[in-house]
């Protein structure tokens, strides 16, 4: 049962809707050049605060996520503890629906949410400079999932351009059931650190565009970490195909090192007709009809309701377990 001062905060899938990789720093950090949007479909987080910092995790998703010290929800909690004394924190408890190891960023959603719920909790700013640097030391993603808008990422993913005016995208994501480790897409990149090479610029969406005109400009750029995931993980290529033969598809991508792919269509029917079939046609993988623009927001998803979208197959759910470190 949730405490009054309980507070809910949304995790939602990130898609990489273009991915150009225009250098690898000395470090080994690759440099990348990508268009980012947001799903409605994600995971969950509650805060009910207190002195221990704790989490607990429920959802179909449960089964395949260990609740530990390296949850990014709670290496998120520990980042900003050293940069806010005496930080309130408390019991996360976290339902997990996106898969893991997918190239939509579950975990990096969840760290920011924990740090907007741990924001709210303290009476600090989200965009207060503490709360970023602590985005960017818990994950390369995590930045822009804080951030929540339609924007370019570069460098390893702490630079964000404004928000894009981008439509709501009708869209389908796909994953096989594979999990796919982000390093090794990397690694299979094979590009020696301390290179460049030169990108093109995303297209991006302007004022007034039109999904099809979108759709379009999407269809001139890439993922270039498709390639690469595709070595590691081959079903991917399978998921590609399975994608873009579903009726109105009007592009199949993959989604950062994969191996989750998406689908976008000129309209919901489309999409949610694509997620049906290709449901029925592979009922081991995960299928969502959804739509791609800015993060809904926190009190936005509450007035939702806390149902998932209609059309997913994901992983069995099990009991709730908990940690406390
Ligand atoms: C590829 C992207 C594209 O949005 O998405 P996902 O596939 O993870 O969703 C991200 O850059 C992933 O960000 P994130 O998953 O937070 O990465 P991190 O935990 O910081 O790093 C995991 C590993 O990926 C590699 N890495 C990550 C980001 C980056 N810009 N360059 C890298 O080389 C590094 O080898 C690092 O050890
Ligand atoms: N809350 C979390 N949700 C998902 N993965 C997590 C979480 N905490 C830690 N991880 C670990 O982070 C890694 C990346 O997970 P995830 O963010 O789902 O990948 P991706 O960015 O490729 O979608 C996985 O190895 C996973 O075990």
């Amino acid at each position: 049962m949730e405490g009054s001062s309980t507070r809910a905060a949304f995790a939602p899938a990130k898609v990489n809707l273009t991915l150009a990789v225009a250098g690898r720093r000395a470090d080994g950090y690759h440099l990348l050049s990508s268009l980012v949007a947001f799903a409605e479909v994600g995971d969950d987080l509650t805060l009910t605060p207190g002195p221990v910092p704790s989490l607990a995790i429920d959802g179909p998703g449960a089964a395949v996520l260990a609740v530990d010290d390296d949850n990014l929800v709670l290496k998120a909690a520990r980042a900003l503890a050293t940069r806010v004394p005496d930080l309130v924190t408390g019991a996360f408890c976290l339902t997990k629906r996106l898969p893991v190891a997918s190239g939509i960023g579950g975990g990096s959603a969840d760290a920011a949410a924990a740090l907007r719920l741990l924001a709210r909790a303290n009476d600090i700013a989200t965009d207060d400079p503490r709360v970023v640097a602590a985005a960017a030391e818990t994950g390369a993603d995590v930045p822009v999932c804080l951030a929540g808008r339609v924007c370019l990422m570069e460098g390893i993913g702490e630079r964000l351009g404004p928000s894009l005016p981008c439509p709501a995208l009708p869209a389908v994501l796909v994953n096989p059931g594979v999990p796919v480790e982000t390093r090794a897409v990397f690694r299979a990149l094979a590009l020696a650190p301390g290179k460049t090479r030169g990108v093109p610029p995303s297209p991006a969406p302007m004022p007034g565009s039109s999904v099809a005109a979108v759709i379009a400009a999407l269809a001139s750029a890439g993922n270039d970490l498709q390639a690469p995931a595709i070595s590691v993980a081959p079903i991917i290529a399978r998921t590609l195909d399975a994608v873009a033969r579903t009726n109105g598809c009007a592009l199949a991508r993959m989604s950062g090192s994969g191996a989750t792919c998406f689908g976008l269509y000129h309209d919901d029917a489309s999409a949610h007709a694509a997620a049906r079939s290709l449901a029925e046609a592979h009922p081991g993988w995960w299928v969502v009809a959804t739509r791609l623009g800015p993060a809904l927001d926190d009190a936005a998803r509450a007035g939702a309701g806390q149902e998932g979208p209609p059309t997913v197959r994901s992983a069995p759910t099990r009991a709730a377990s908990t940690a406390s470190p």
